[in-house]
């Protein structure tokens, strides 16, 4: 019997906001819950019991069918979030039937929990978290994880992305940058305004934290091989769900 997998949001055809292909055309599936519980989590419906009615158990066929009925012929390219997508073995049908159907696949995770089936993701985004997240990195999980894609040789494939709220944060990146220096790193604007409904207003905010940001990364030697970015979705749509 095909196993499910708890699905929260099937959406697209967007752009993919964040990281490593910032800009490619994308559909979303989101996973329901997640082992962390981040104080600025932008998707805490994923988690914390608000959306838990929405939430549905489907399997890999009827997750297919829905992102055809949704995109038609105008994808090709599927990203996965969630949640904590890696808690979820059953992905490993979805991705493979995705990719027998000629799609790309990109995941998101926060390096806590290792799945087999990463080293079929093309584009896999490895987002340790920072210390204004309120969680605390197991860097032996993370260190076995890196290790695992090294050897595979997928490590083009892999990106890592730090969200940096204030100083302490972006302290947390350049360790985590150095200690995986063969890794492309992405230093990411943290958004805490995420229930200001007002877009004027967010933007204003988020592009002053851009700034803000860039001014760290560039006065930094050990960031000479970082990239900056803001959440692009976030500039265009706002808090909006399903964008
Ligand atoms: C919602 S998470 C889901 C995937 C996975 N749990 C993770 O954290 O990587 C997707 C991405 O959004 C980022 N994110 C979450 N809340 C954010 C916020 N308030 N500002 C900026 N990025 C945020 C996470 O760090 C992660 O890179
Ligand atoms: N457009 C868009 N890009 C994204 N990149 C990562 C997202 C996420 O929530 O994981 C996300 C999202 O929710 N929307
Ligand atoms: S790990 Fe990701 S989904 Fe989980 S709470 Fe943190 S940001 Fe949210
Ligand atoms: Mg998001």
């Amino acid at each position: 019997m095909a196993s499910k997998i708890p699905v929260l949001e099937i959406f697209g055809p967007t752009i993919q906001g964040e990281g490593m292909v910032i800009g490619q055309k994308t559909m979303f599936v989101r996973t329901a819950g997640c082992d962390y519980s981040c104080r600025w989590c932008d998707s805490a419906f994923t988690w914390d019991g608000s959306a838990k009615d929405e939430i549905k158990q489907m399997t890999a066929e009827e997750i297919w069918e829905r992102l055809l009925e949704l995109g038609g012929d105008r994808f090709s390219h599927v990203t996965i979030s969630g949640g904590n997508p890696a808690l979820i073995k059953a992905l490993d049908e979805l991705i493979l039937l995705l990719k027998d159907n000629g799609i790309r696949v990109a995941l998101e995770t926060q390096g806590s929990r290792w799945q087999d089936w990463f080293y079929h993701i093309d584009d896999l985004t490895i987002s340790p978290k920072p210390p204004s997240s309120g969680m605390t990195t197991n860097f032996a999980v993370l260190d076995e994880i890196i290790e695992k894609l090294m050897k595979s040789g997928c490590i083009d494939h892999v990106s890592l992305k730090v969200v940096v709220f204030d100083d302490g944060d972006f302290e947390y990146a350049k360790m985590v940058h150095q200690r995986y220096p063969y890794i492309s790193f992405y230093l990411q604007v943290g958004n805490d305004e995420v229930t200001e409904c007002d877009n004027a207003t967010l933007r204003t905010k988020l592009l002053d934290k851009l700034e803000w940001l860039i001014e760290k990364t560039v006065e930094t030697k050990e960031m000479n091989d970082a990239r900056v970015l803001p959440q692009l979705h976030a500039l265009v749509w706002g808090n909006k769900r399903g964008v």
